[in-house]
């Protein structure tokens, strides 16, 4: 079945599960039929206050449009990955200090590492300022000294992280379920859980930016402002613009406290859980298969070196060609987000029918990227499928970041942090698993738990 359709309440959805059938709704064309991902009036985003903010659920294509420049001018921007890779480096030396204290023997819970490692990271790569999340993590479970930490930590950051994943989940929750069902006695304590979980993140999100304003209006009119991600958002429009005029005639006011908070949210959630989530795949399916590790290892050490400590840059990772091929087969066995959904404005043919507007497309990521019809064994872990170009499955579309003019403007991000993190781990540690991943699918695929055992590599 290439079409199907299917109810949830009252709201329709057509599923497409042929690669053929999503090519045209994921060409990037301006102001094209497939842009936006949910009704205008969607009721249950409107419930959860999701609806018309930021970037992702934002059907008005100017203010879109508008946010979309900051992601892409930010994060597109060579330098912003530049700087990314000496943070991930950062990030990862702090973490590795944590589990040298804690010693070889204990069992680690990679995936709650992984989450608080990648909300350090992406916060200071979008706020210039340290989170300690990983800090606050030790300190947790530790059954040493903790480490002490300096007065101006976000102290409730363990809270952090839990409300970006109730977010993350509450999408699809927000999304699927009706409200009769959302209202129902004891499925109503979720949906509470959910807005509480997104009310804290809305308040805290608004402290730091209240704080970041306090900083930029502390810092002397001669002295240079740093551009980071909230700094643009919270200078554009005012005499001390480090975004270099990127509004336009449509916004020439200051960016209010509810559009930041919305937007950089987003950053926060669309960068923290899948980038974490991504990272536990890989060290399943990598130790899941010997042979692919050792290959890995050996490129990671022609390109980076032997010794496990050196420091490198954005250009030594584009090397890493492998590597990309192994994060691009392990998103097509376990797509992170298995889903996507677009909406068309105007009528469009699709499979010889004609859909009216307002049609919503689910489209079915996990089934394509592992049917026999466009891959040969689609069963078998196999970089080497987009090693070789004259490989047939080399030519066929990875929807990891999704498609069209809304594909993920995080990619380069999240494709350098994850090639760091990965050979940082796997040139040092010989990682041993303690039991199987444990997943759920929510909103994205999670990785519930993934335990192991590091060691230091005998060999260095
Ligand atoms: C492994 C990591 C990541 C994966 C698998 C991923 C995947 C995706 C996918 C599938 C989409 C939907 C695109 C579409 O509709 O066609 C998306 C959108 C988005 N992603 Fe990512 N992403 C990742 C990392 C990031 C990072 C690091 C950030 C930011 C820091 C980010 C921010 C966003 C935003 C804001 C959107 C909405 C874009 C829009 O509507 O214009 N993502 N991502």
């Amino acid at each position: 079945m290439v079409i199907s359709e299917f109810y949830m309440g009252s709201q329709r959805f057509i599923l497409l599960s042929n690669d053929d059938l999503i090519q045209n709704i994921m060409k990037p064309v301006i102001d094209g039929s497939f842009h936006n991902r949910i009704s205008d009036d969607h009721e249950g985003f409107k419930d959860a206050g999701l609806l018309n903010n930021g970037l992702a659920f934002n059907n008005n294509y100017n203010e879109w449009q508008y946010y979309r420049k900051f992601f892409t001018k930010v994060m597109m921007s060579s330098s912003f990955i530049k700087q990314s890779v000496i943070v991930v480096q950062n990030s990862f030396l702090e973490m590795e200090k944590y589990w040298e204290k804690l010693g070889e023997d204990t069992v680690l819970e990679f995936n709650h590492w992984s989450k608080r490692y990648f909300f350090d990271t992406i916060f200071v790569t979008t706020t210039n300022k340290p989170a300690y999340a990983l800090a606050n993590y030790y300190n947790k479970i530790t059954p040493n000294e903790k480490s002490s930490l300096p007065e101006s930590i976000l102290k409730e950051s363990d809270m952090f992280v839990e409300s970006i994943d109730a977010l993350t989940h509450s999408i699809g929750y927000f999304f699927f379920v009706p409200r009769i069902i959302r209202n129902f006695p004891g499925i109503n304590r979720y949906t509470q859980y959910f807005k509480d979980r997104n009310n804290w993140l809305e308040n805290n999100v608004c402290n730091i930016i209240k704080s970041k304003r306090e900083e930029i209006d502390k810092t002397p009119i001669d002295q240079k402002l740093k551009s980071d991600m909230l700094t643009m958002y919270l200078t554009v429009n005012i005499e001390r613009d480090v975004t270099k005029r990127i509004a336009d005639d449509l916004h020439d006011k200051p960016m209010s406290d509810k559009s930041i908070a919305a937007n950089f949210r987003e950053a926060l959630a669309g960068g923290i859980d899948t980038s974490s989530n991504t990272m536990c795949f890989l060290i399943n399916l990598l130790e899941n298969n010997p042979k692919v590790k050792q290959r890995m290892i050996e490129e990671i050490e022609r390109v980076l070196g032997k010794d496990p400590n050196s420091l490198f840059t954005s250009e030594d990772l584009s090397k890493l060609e492998y590597v990309e091929a192994i994060i691009k087969e392990v998103s097509r066995v376990n797509s992170l987000i298995p889903i996507n959904i677009k909406k068309n404005t105007e009528p469009e043919v699709i499979g010889g029918y004609r859909w009216s507007k307002g049609t919503i497309f689910i489209l079915d990521i996990d089934r394509i990227q592992n049917h026999e019809s466009y891959w040969k064994d689609p069963e078998i872990f196999n970089p080497d499928r987009f090693m070789d170009k004259n490989n047939p499955d080399s030519k066929n579309q990875i929807y990891m970041f999704g498609g069209g003019l809304r594909k993920c403007p995080g990619r380069n991000l999240a494709m350098v942090e994850i090639k760091a993190t990965l050979a940082m781990l796997y040139r040092k540690y010989d990682i041993q698993l303690m039991g199987p991943l444990k997943e759920s699918i929510q909103t994205i695929r999670k990785c519930d738990e993934l335990k192991v055992k590091l060691k230091k590599r005998k060999n260095l």
